[in-house]
């Protein structure tokens, strides 16, 4: 079995003519923590969307868990074991917590459970407080917390974050990187997207910045601290 979970290879895609990724090649082993940096408008949801089947690459390869996954669609990739919680969140706003949690309950693809309801209530004791409220209820910090906790319910391979702190409260963000760490723990592979260099870098294996849709930096996160030139150039930091 290969051991990339993620595999995508000279992607280059386009929204109509505008020419967004360029030839990015992008790879996730089993149990890494990525960290997935660029300023804004860079290409770093693209990239993950080209990955999820969300935006079609006009070339390239995306492999997932060793098979030809590019242009199948999302539901079919989050079968293989990717979980992806896209920027701006997105819970079934009219169900409640249990139910948001419960219906997204299942194996991972080598049949483990490790993530049951109530691993993701110990883990969150925040949303173990609301369990009868409606998603729409839910603080913006909350509602990322049942995001989250909805897709380790899936009990994925590879768990992929845009901008999970974006907008939250100091105390809340930290809460979500806790279980960053929670889930590195667990052995589960992330990609994380976030402003936040310093909180990204403490928790990555690797690192990837993006400029204008091209890969220019890969690097651990001791390579990256000791050029903070390249923070400043390519992140503004
Ligand atoms: N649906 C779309 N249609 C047309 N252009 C888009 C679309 N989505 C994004 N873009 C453009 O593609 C480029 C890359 O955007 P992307 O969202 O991937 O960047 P990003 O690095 O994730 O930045 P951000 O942090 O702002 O989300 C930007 O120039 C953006 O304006």
């Amino acid at each position: 079995m290969s051991t990339l979970l993620i595999d995508a290879k000279a992607i280059n895609t386009y929204y109509g003519a505008s020419h967004i990724l360029r030839g990015i090649d992008f790879r996730v082993a089993r149990g890494e923590t990525i960290g997935l940096m660029g300023r804004n408008g860079m290409g770093k949801s693209t990239l993950l969307k080209s990955i999820m089947g969300l935006v079609k690459p006009r070339s390239g390869s995306v492999d997932i868990a060793g098979q030809p996954m590019m242009g199948r669609p999302p539901y079919e990739i989050a079968r293989l074991g990717i979980a992806y919680v896209p920027e701006g969140r997105g819970i079934f706003g009219n169900l409640s917590v249990v139910e948001n949690l419960k219906m997204a309950a299942r194996a991972g693809t080598r049949g483990q459970r490790d993530w049951t309801y109530e691993r993701v209530l110990e883990t969150f004791p925040r949303l173990k407080e609301r369990l009868g409220h409606g998603g729409q209820q839910l603080s913006g910090g909350e509602q990322q917390m049942l995001t989250i906790g909805r897709a380790l319910m899936t009990n994925p391979d590879v768990l992929i974050l845009d901008e999970a702190t974006e907008g939250l409260a100091p105390l809340i963000a930290r809460d979500i990187w806790r279980i960053c760490q929670v889930v590195r723990e667990t052995g589960i592979s992330s990609v994380i997207v976030d402003k936040n260099w310093k909180h990204v870098t403490q928790i990555t294996d690797r690192n990837v910045i993006l400029v204008k849709g091209e890969v220019v930096f890969e690097g651990s996160s001791p390579e990256l601290h000791a050029r903070p030139q390249l923070l400043q150039q390519y992140l503004g930091v």
